[in-house]
């Protein structure tokens, strides 16, 4: 058939209106032992450099850390995490760069804030400080809130579901419960399914099939994905977790096309580059 023969009139493409992107978080992880990039910043200046660089790759906002969360991690104090991270937060502040405090301490929320952040990540969803949730009520800031089972010491013990997507869907919803009843609005939430924490491979796989249903919550979600261990599961043996990149960025262009808030990620490039074909393919037309 022609196509004037199906309608009577010439086939009209429709474009869709375009879904905005999510945004691209990059990790900046001030910490001597972080599994992927640690112990290249030593100073603040490196630390101020390599994110003022992923800024300018395409980086939305920056995720500070102080705290490595990688499994085996040791504890620091609050202290030792402020100082690694508000000297680095302030001078990004005063470059315009927006940034998120990556910590499950209400004191560094609260020093971080003051230096300028606009975001908490807070991987414990408020359950490693119980003076987070009254801490986040009183500070003008969006707060992502993450599933977490304890510290990276038992991570593994702790991973056992009845069925994953729905129990973690469940444990995040009383989370935010919670803050709803400390006075936090609601549209100040972020949330997160907490990729690795207390999760297998198989665990992590089966939350990024069902994105749309931590969606159904109605906040915003985050992914944190980027060279962690289960896409590692993929690779050669050899495969190191720079050679994670490639996978990272294909879970930023499917988590696109599940309609996420944001990815965050070490490699804004390949990040940046997947979400362009993203919005190149939806629109019909580049970013
Ligand atoms: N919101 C959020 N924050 C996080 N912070 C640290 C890590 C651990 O990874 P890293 O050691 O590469 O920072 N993962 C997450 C995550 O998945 N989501």
């Amino acid at each position: 058939h022609r196509n004037s023969d199906v309608a009577g009139t010439d086939m009209v493409l429709v474009r869709r209106t375009p879904r905005p992107r999510p945004r691209i978080m990059g990790i900046l992880n001030v910490t001597p032992d972080s599994f992927s990039d640690g112990g290249r910043w030593n100073t603040v200046d490196d630390a101020v450099a390599h994110a003022a660089l992923l800024h300018e790759q395409g980086a939305d906002l920056i995720d500070v850390g102080g705290e490595s969360t990688r499994p085996g991690a040791e504890r620091i104090s609050p202290d030792e995490e402020q100082q690694r991270v508000i000297p680095v937060v302030r001078a990004l502040a005063d470059r315009g760069i927006q940034i998120s405090i990556d910590t499950v301490n209400s004191a560094t929320a609260v020093a971080a804030v003051e230096a300028g952040a606009t975001i908490v990540n807070d991987v414990s969803g408020g359950l490693a400080d119980d003076e987070m949730f009254r801490t986040i009520a009183g500070l003008d800031v969006d707060y992502i809130v993450s599933h977490w089972r304890g510290h990276s010491a038992n991570m593994d013990e702790l991973a056992r579901y009845n069925e994953v997507v729905g129990d973690v869907r469940t444990e995040i919803q009383r989370r935010v419960a919670e803050l709803i009843i400390w006075g936090v609005d609601e549209k100040r939430i972020i949330v997160d399914p907490g990729l690795g924490f207390a999760k297998t491979a198989e665990h992590n796989w089966k939350l990024l099939g069902n994105i749309d249903r931590l969606e159904s919550l109605g906040f915003p979600v985050l992914i944190g994905a980027s060279r962690k261990r289960f896409l590692g599961g993929l690779l050669p043996d050899d495969a190191t977790p720079v050679d994670r990149d490639p996978a990272t960025a294909i879970v930023s262009a499917l988590a696109a096309q599940a309609g996420v808030w944001g990815v965050r990620v070490h490699d804004v490039e390949s990040t940046r580059a997947a979400l362009a074909v993203w919005t190149a393919w939806e629109t019909g037309a580049t970013a």
